[in-house]
């Protein structure tokens, strides 16, 4: 029988002008235009199935990570899925190991995100080949094949192949968190309305972006606390803006609002910073949460190792796609520590969830301490969105990895050419 070949790689630069209204800013952050460098597998196969993929970024440099996608295409194209991932492990290391453009990573930076779009349309389209949304089609595999996808160069001293098949177990659902409602740019009334809101719908556990002005973080803290009540669960996110100690003192001075985690309080690269903030924060109940710019699985192994985060938040899209956050979940297992994803962007929540999902059932089979990040944007842009309902997001159901787009959103958004940026030019509203 012949084999299905990959017959071509398209990738389009997609940008949402988010920044207008202030969703997603935070304290580093100011000015976020929630895009994706958004790739599309084609093949030959009769049935004209495609395979999808995305990278979240952040408007400008895009264009750069587009690039790094067109450099790797030629790993995939010519291939066929079959032979991808009946050897998943050496595709990934051929991609993550290419003699020349290695260079400027390793496994980092614009070529790891690149890496992260061009594999999780890899994933999305043996998923659908498969007929199984991306979660079944990992619980389902034998912990021989899932393990078969991991690269385990550079974790074997804290992960060995043999050590992760003891590790499987079944159950199942998934509790989510949100982001939506405080985001730095938002003036108070907006955080009001937006709290009181998620409140009704069912939501228990609100994030707040901090770390610009101590005293505005305190008004922000109380205004949520008040509202949502001591029950609920409060997170805060500095998104790197401190030095180590500037992180402890001024999460020292938020203490008595009682979040239970400080994201991102320093560099990403500070893993003895976060160590050390973790120690002092400690005694106060407080955790350090990191992942969002965790470029690799040798840094998150050096995190667990240093006892420098007491919160694990993968992402779909900075990781080396499915392959790497394996390796990812299972070092957290093994150091007992709850992932909790981030998600939000352009499309992390449609990828992450079956990452967590899968999670759930075949690793971690706890919720204590876990839950995945939410935020309200840009879903409908999505063929098949995810679904929240009481606070959680219910397992998808269809084929895939949920990263297809829609025609038309990819289309009016694409940069500089699409409807939406050419009007916001004649409009006046951005310069290009
Ligand atoms: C620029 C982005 O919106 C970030 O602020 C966002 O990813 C954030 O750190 C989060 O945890 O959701
Ligand atoms: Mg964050």
């Amino acid at each position: 029988m012949v084999k299905e070949k990959i017959t071509g790689l398209t990738v389009t630069d997609i940008r949402f002008p988010t920044s207008l209204g202030h969703h997603g800013s935070d304290a580093m952050h100011t000015d976020p235009d929630y895009s994706a460098a958004y790739v599309i597998l084609e093949t030959d196969a009769s049935d004209g199935i495609k395979g999808y993929g995305l990278t979240f970024t952040l408007g400008r440099g895009t264009e750069v990570v587009v690039c790094a996608i067109k450099a790797l295409s030629r790993h995939v194209v010519g291939r066929a899925l079959e032979d991808i991932v009946n050897n998943f492990r050496g595709f990934y290391r051929e991609l993550s190991s290419d003699g020349q453009l290695r260079w400027i990573g390793p496994e980092k930076g614009v070529v790891q995100l690149a890496t992260a779009a061009v594999l999780n349309a890899v994933w999305d389209l043996w998923a659908k080949k498969e007929g199984k949304p991306l979660w079944k089609l990992l619980v389902d595999m034998t912990p021989e094949q899932l393990v078969s996808c991991i690269d385990f160069r550079y974790i074997t001293d804290a992960l060995t192949e043999e050590e992760a098949l003891e590790q499987y177990m079944l159950k199942n659902g998934y509790p989510a968190y949100t982001t939506s409602c405080a985001w730095l740019g938002y003036p108070d009334d907006q955080l009001k309305k937006l709290c009181t809101d998620a409140l009704k719908e069912g939501w228990t556990r609100f994030k707040v972006k901090v770390g610009a002005d101590l005293q505005d973080d305190a008004r922000r803290c109380k205004l949520i606390r008040d509202l949502i009540g001591p029950e609920n669960k409060l997170m805060l996110d500095a998104n790197q803006r401190w030095e180590v100690n500037e992180a402890i003192s001024w999460v020292k001075e938020l203490a008595v609002f009682k979040p239970i985690w400080i994201e991102e309080p320093t560099s990403p690269d500070d893993i003895l910073g976060h160590a050390a903030i973790s120690k002092a924060l400690a005694p106060l109940g407080i955790g350090v949460a990191t992942g969002e710019q965790c470029h690799n699985r040798v840094m998150f192994k050096q995190f667990l190792q240093a006892h420098a985060l007491q919160y694990l938040q993968i992402d779909s899209c900075r990781l080396g796609s499915v392959n790497e956050n394996l390796s990812v979940l299972l070092m957290a297992k093994k150091y007992n520590i709850p992932v909790c994803p981030h998600a939000g962007g352009v499309g992390l929540c449609e990828l992450v969830q079956h990452l967590i999902i899968f999670d759930y059932i075949s690793v971690s089979g706890s919720l204590e301490n876990r839950m995945c990040e939410y935020v309200d944007h840009l879903h409908e842009h999505f063929k098949y969105p995810v679904a929240i309902q009481n606070a959680s997001y219910m397992p998808p159901k269809d084929p895939g990895y949920s990263t297809e787009m829609k025609p038309e959103s990819v289309s009016q958004y694409q940069f500089p050419d699409g409807e939406i940026w050419q009007k916001l030019v004649r409009e006046g509203k951005i310069e290009i």
